[in-house]
């Protein structure tokens, strides 16, 4: 159901040339938590929150904020806080005098000013000019636009970017207190494991069409598979039953083996069997960085060259770099 503070992007297309940036993606973001939303390089994220702003046109299909084009609101800035380019403020003015221009074309009062620039922690950075800032300080500054008008729904392009690790646990809290105040929060990020503590929900896009639109632990669960830690006083033995029963081990530190595919229930029900004791058995539950790259391994267009001969564990490496 469209709700007044839902983003609702509807069979959206659209092309640059020969690229299909967006490609009938059809999904709604939600108040009351932080949508994650995730997808490789050039694969529509920014587009897509472009076409949510207005700052582009789409093809065919719609983008709505609670049920209405973004360019239908009288003052945005009171519905809806956006980050894209943290490059965009204007050098020669501060960013006092920057987050003032915006506050008075959307009628939120001046004093909004002096509490953002005090939430994003530029309170001591209020009156220099904006060319020289640091990308992180930046950062910051497009983060307190977003906020300026107290709106009801935020969409963040890579919050995280260029954030020391103080400003990325801000950012990380601050988003999950929005949510909590039922606010609908979009985010984009490559940064799995800070997605991983933030959103409660995601959205991944793989060239411009949808690849996923669940919550964040259906999302581990759907595109990982099962695999268990087990410690034993027997190693070999314990090996060789778990080869028998048609199971595959790799060592995982002394005396720990990782059985793919198995369940915890299983592989202690087979040790069981067999009266070998075990040390330790767990769940090895899948990151959301595997379980994504699981995902997307096919649908990532810019990646690194491997190297022949580099093994999985190497390809697996060079991917988590590209994310
Ligand atoms: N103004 C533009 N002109 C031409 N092509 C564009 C334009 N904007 C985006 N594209 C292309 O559309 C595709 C989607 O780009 P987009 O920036 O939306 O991806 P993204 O998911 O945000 O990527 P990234 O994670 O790298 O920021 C890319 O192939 C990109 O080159």
């Amino acid at each position: 159901m469209i709700t007044a503070t839902s983003i609702d992007v509807h069979e959206l297309t659209k092309d640059y040339g020969a690229v299909r940036a967006a490609d009938g993606l059809t999904f709604r973001v939600e108040p009351g938590r932080v949508t994650g939303f995730l997808g490789p390089n050039g694969a529509g994220k920014s587009t897509t929150m472009r076409i949510v702003l207005g700052l582009d046109r789409p093809d065919s299909g719609t983008a709505t904020v609670g049920g209405r084009p973004y360019r239908a609101y009288d003052e945005p800035l009171r519905h809806v806080g956006a980050l894209l380019d943290a490059g965009a403020a204007h050098g020669a003015r501060t960013a006092r005098d920057h987050l003032l221009c915006l506050a008075l074309s959307n009628r939120v009062p001046a004093s909004r000013v002096d509490e953002v620039l005090a939430e994003s922690g530029l309170a001591s950075a209020a009156k220099r000019r904006v060319r020289t800032f640091s990308l992180g300080m930046r950062q910051r500054l497009g983060i307190a636009a977003a906020l300026l008008g107290d709106p009801p729904v935020l969409m963040l392009d890579e919050p995280a970017n260029g954030l020391d690790p103080e400003g990325i646990i801000w950012i990380r809290t601050l988003m999950k207190r929005l949510a909590g105040e039922g606010r609908t929060v979009l985010v984009s990020s490559h940064l799995m494991a800070e997605t991983a503590l933030t959103a409660d929900h995601l959205v991944v896009l793989g060239r411009g069409r949808l690849l996923a639109d669940m919550s964040m632990n259906a999302f581990i669960e759907e595109h990982s598979r099962p695999r268990v830690r087990v410690r034993t006083t027997e190693p070999e033995r314990l090996r060789s039953e778990l080869t028998r029963a048609g199971l595959t081990t790799e060592p995982d530190g002394p005396d720990h083996w990782a059985v793919d595919g198995a369940t915890p229930e299983e592989v202690g029900t087979l040790a069981a069997r067999h009266g070998i004791p075990l040390l330790e058995l767990a769940d090895d539950k899948a990151s959301l960085e595997q379980a994504y790259l699981r995902l997307t391994a096919d649908e990532a267009e810019y990646t690194a060259a491997v190297p022949a001969g580099a093994s999985e564990a190497k390809t697996a490496n060079t991917a988590k770099q590209e994310v």
